[in-house]
């Protein structure tokens, strides 16, 4: 089976193109596995299929390295919306993408050779009711700021979903924040029945914030599209940032553009690379 590996900031996916060459009768959540492994398999944080869509012009399925199947993917929709415009399944720089979380559109950005080289993402609105994050709670209230412990050690959550989950923290170095011991146990508490992605944001200042992600499924990463925009959206709520104004995200894969506007969408604007192609031996697994 003919794979690409894709990565947005060092958020790198095995893309599977099924709109010519389907897979049969497989189980894609070991298959997700499998390829993940680094000693077994390729090396990614997870895996992309690209499929034919009803709704929209295509659809994709993400799984994460555990072989959860992920609603939502923003880095994921950057690399799919290059590869399918570089190879000229669409013509139209601005096309849909359905996900398990709905169905965003992209905007495609050139450079000189006309290959896709940046991506804007309308990353649709996000979700604050604790119901729909979904977090224990009064399914009627959001998650700003609150105080919750997990090993003793008080943190203040504000919780966003963006067709997936993401617990946010205000800290005041992300380097520092000791985020691969506590990530793991916030995304697997009591409090988040489907589990959740932990961000840690430090506000550099009203344009400019520094992000780190530990992601439900996949562990520490470079960078998280869904996540950036999850942090953009929960500094406006702590009113650190102000709405409808582009926010620079810097993560340890590079910078994204997120801009929450005044009519309640998440725009995310960054790059997509590829890293290589191949095949991947369906009968030796
Ligand atoms: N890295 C992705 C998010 C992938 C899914 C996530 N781990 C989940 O399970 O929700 C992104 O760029 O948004």
């Amino acid at each position: 089976m003919l794979f690409t590996k894709m990565h947005g900031l060092g958020n790198a996916y095995v893309i599977f193109n099924q709109l010519d060459d389907e897979f049969e009768n497989q189980e894609f959540h070991q298959l997700a596995k499998n390829i993940s492994d680094v000693n077994i398999g390729i090396g990614s944080d997870g895996i992309i299929l690209i499929c034919s869509s009803k709704v929209a012009d295509f659809q994709i399925r993400i799984f994460n390295k555990d072989g959860s199947e992920a609603k939502n993917c923003g880095n994921g929709m950057r690399c799919v919306a290059k590869f399918l415009f570089d190879h000229m399944y669409v013509t139209s720089p601005r096309f849909t993408i359905e996900t398990l979380g709905g169905v965003g559109s992209v905007d495609v950005e050139v450079d000189h050779k006309q290959m896709v080289k940046y991506v804007t993402v309308d990353m649709g609105a996000p979700k604050l009711l604790k119901g729909m994050i979904p977090m224990i709670g009064d399914p009627f209230i959001a998650t700003i700021n609150e105080p919750h412990s997990f090993d003793e050690v008080t943190y203040n959550l504000t919780c966003v979903s963006m067709g997936n989950p993401h617990a946010i923290m205000f800290v005041d170095d992300v380097k520092q924040f000791p985020l691969e011991n506590i990530g793991p146990t916030i995304e697997r508490s009591v409090l988040f029945p489907e589990r959740v992605n932990v961000g840690i944001v430090c506000v550099k200042n009203r344009q400019e914030i520094d992000y780190r992600v530990w992601e439900r499924g996949s562990g520490m990463t470079m960078a998280c599209g869904t996540g950036a925009c999850a942090a953009v959206v929960a500094a406006t709520l702590n009113e650190f940032i102000d709405k409808n104004k582009p926010v620079t995200v810097h993560l340890p894969g590079g910078d994204l553009t997120v801009r929450w506007d005044e009519s309640g969408t998440v725009w995310k604007r960054g790059e997509a690379t590829y890293i290589c192609h191949g095949e991947w031996e369906m009968d030796t697994k």
